[in-house]
């Protein structure tokens, strides 16, 4: 997370801030999710700094590692040297060695040479010496004996012929003999030369040999020497290479240690912003503590003000009656009109506002009479007069106050009385803004707003039609079919003050859409079953109730209200003779009704003992929704067409006996 995003958070939280603090972001979450990034980040760089140092003591490791086996090296090419040195020594020693065999065999050769030629000298020598004494012996031998033995002398040479062959014998023999010793003694010296020969060759082999294993000894030395030299160069190689590997990792490390500096800054940069930040968190966190202290501080005191407003809207409902009649003139088309006047409240004490109707002349003018009549006025008041060109509105913007009030947990009767054709179902279910859908509408707004306040509202709602004292469900598929027969049972719980209707469809209701939907399919229902004597929407009254049941999972609190929406059935006497049969039976049943509820009302304005709630379907149905502290609210729907003036007149009577005033003024 960079420092943007959090200056986003920060600015979405100051957003947030603007927003109902149970939608926005916890701040507690906000500080959270910073530290959180923060925290990762810090790792990440750790995590960094960590693989780094790694790194570095990984490659001191290794140079350690160098650093150690170096001396061991050095130690193994020393020894190395001194065996090269010792090889050399031997080397030289054999080699003096060799040079002192040659020259011992040289000088042994040249003492054998010498000593065979003195002794061939001394022989030959000796020899001619021999030779010359014998010469010489024999000579004057010869001489003497020549000389004195003349006779002898042939004898004698004769011996000495013998003695010459003799000695000639002996000397061949010494020759011989000279010879086999020359030749015994060349023998030797052949076979001592060959001796020395032998020996030389075998000392020359051994020393070939010597040399040899020297030379190979001196090979592998050379070998030795150079895989010792091609060690020591890829060892100086690696050293170098280490060296280079240490220079580089001591400039990494160097580098390392500068970025580790500046991590160490920036993280001490990012904690001081860090605890910049989280003092600002802290300080956001304080205010957001005090924001949602303070709301909930303000949500206690708007309970508080939403049960004094639940109050004083009662009150003032309350002040304003609990029975309130509202007039209501449908607007006419053609100008076949008789005079009516509205007035505001300003000049009444009552606080009632005024509708004055003026009877038309012909309808006073008693017979035989020449004189001409003052106009007849009545006058009636009502707590709000709705002229012609009132709208929906209008008229609903007056009523919401009640639909609140149901919200609130009361009762409340909204009823539409008039006669046929009056405004009734105009005013109560026009598709888009009769009170009906935009009652349902507002129950669906204030609902969704309550829930702020803790509030949870199930809206329920059921349709039905009386018609002739029958209940009709106008929401079940089968209305035509059940119609007037199934019997709808009106059931009352005392203890709850609650009222259920037996076989009554019930529907959530969720939209207006839906709501829509529901009063199409009954008015298309009621029109199906219409004859043309039977209008079966004028002559039965419709009701829809809302039932609203809320629940506070905050407070506990519950609230169980009801909002019933009430058009009437056409309230036209018809005089009863002229009618028979289900038309009277119809009208006795419309005028029943409508009567008791007029009683039922006025038994209510006057506190009475006895509230005869039981003289009609209608009343009894909704005996917990009139009277107590429920609401009631009676629009009367008055046409101002001249030939309505009797049923507006009775309309207004009917009305204002509910409203528990009369004024008549001429
Ligand atoms: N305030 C008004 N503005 C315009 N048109 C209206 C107004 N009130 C009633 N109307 C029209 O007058 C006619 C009769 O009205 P509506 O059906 O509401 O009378 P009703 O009293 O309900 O009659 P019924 O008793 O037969 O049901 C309708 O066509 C309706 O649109």
């Amino acid at each position: 997370m960079t420092l943007k995003d959090i200056s986003n958070i920060s600015v979405s939280r100051r957003i947030d801030d603007r927003s109902p603090p149970r939608k926005a972001m916890k701040p507690a979450k906000v500080i959270e999710n910073i530290q959180r990034s923060r925290e990762l980040e810090l790792q990440k760089v750790l995590e960094w700094k960590d693989k780094n140092q790694q790194e570095l003591n990984d490659l001191n490791s290794e140079l350690w590692r160098i650093r150690t086996d170096l001396p061991e090296l050095e130690l193994d090419l020393e020894k190395l040297n001194n065996q090269l040195f010792e090889l050399e020594k031997q080397y030289k020693e054999k080699e003096n060695e060799l040079a002192e065999a040659d020259k011992r065999l040289e000088s042994e050769i040249a003492e054998l040479k010498q000593e065979f030629e003195l002794y061939r000298c001394n022989t030959e020598l000796d020899f001619n010496r021999k030779i010359e004494q014998l010469s010489t012996d024999c000579d004057s031998k010869v001489q003497s004996e020549i000389a004195q033995k003349q006779a002898a002398y042939m004898d004698a040479r004769r011996k000495l012929e013998t003695r010459k062959d003799e000695l000639l014998k002996q000397i061949h023999e010494e020759k011989m003999h000279f010879q086999s010793e020359n030749e015994r003694i060349m023998e030797r010296r052949r076979v001592r030369l060959e001796a020395v020969d032998r020996e030389f060759a075998r000392e020359s082999n051994n020393l070939e040999l010597d040399k040899r294993e020297i030379a190979q000894a001196v090979a592998a030395v050379d070998r030795k020497w150079e895989a010792v030299e091609a060690e020591i160069a890829r060892k100086e190689e690696e050293t170098q290479e280490l060296e280079s590997q240490l220079e580089s990792a001591r400039l990494k490390s160097a580098h390392f240690e500068e970025k580790t500096a500046e991590i160490r800054q920036e993280i001490q940069m990012l904690d001081t912003e860090y605890q910049e930040k989280a003092q600002l968190l802290e300080q956001k966190e304080q205010d957001a503590q005090n924001f949602v202290s303070s709301t909930v501080a303000l949500k206690e005191q708007l309970l508080a003000e939403e049960l004094a407003r639940r109050k004083a809207h009662n009150t003032l409902q309350d002040l304003k009656g609990n029975i309130r009649v509202f007039c209501r003139v449908k607007p006419e088309q053609d100008e076949n009109c008789f005079k009516h006047q509205l007035f505001a409240s300003t000049d009444s004490s009552d606080g009632k506002e005024q509708i004055i109707i003026t009877e038309p002349l012909l309808s006073q003018q008693p017979p035989h009479t020449f004189s001409k009549p003052a106009p007849k006025n009545y006058k009636f008041g009502f707590d709000k007069v709705f002229g012609m060109d009132s709208t929906n509105s209008e008229i609903f913007d007056e009523i919401s106050q009640l639909v609140q009030s149901a919200l609130d947990g009361y009762n409340v009767c909204i009823f539409a009385y008039g006669q046929t054709g009056s405004g009734k179902t105009f005013t109560m279910s026009s598709a888009t803004d009769g009170i009906i859908p935009r009652a349902v509408d507002l129950i669906f707004q204030r609902s969704r707003s309550a829930k702020d306040n803790g509030w949870e509202f199930s809206i329920t709602g059921q349709f039905l039609e009386i018609y002739n004292e029958n209940i009709n469900d106008l929401m079940t598929e089968s209305y035509l079919r059940n119609l007037d027969a199934v019997k709808h049972e009106i059931k009352h719980d005392e203890a709850t003050r609650t009222t259920t209707i037996t076989d009554m469809t019930t529907v959530a209701l969720e939209n207006q859409e839906q709501v829509a939907q529901i009063l199409k399919s009954a008015n298309k229902n009621r029109a199906t079953a219409s004859t043309n004597a039977n209008h079966r929407s004028s002559r039965s009254h419709s009701i829809f109730m809302i039932q609203l049941n809320g629940y506070n999972a905050k407070t506990g609190e519950s609230i169980n209200g009801k909002l019933n929406l009430i058009d009437l059935a056409g309230s036209e006497r018809i005089s009863q003779s002229m009618v028979t049969g289900d038309r009277l039976k119809e009208t006795q049943s419309i005028n029943r009704s409508l009567s008791s509820l007029g009683d039922v009302i006025t038994s209510l304005c006057k506190k009475s003992q006895h509230i005869p709630y039981r003289n009609s379907r209608l009343t009894y149905l909704l005996q917990y929704s009139l009277g107590g502290d429920s609401k009631t609210l009676m629009f009367v729907n008055i046409s101002a067409k001249l030939q309505h003036f009797n049923e507006t007149l009775n309309s207004l009577r009917f009305a204002t006996k509910v409203n528990n005033t009369q004024l008549q003024t001429k």
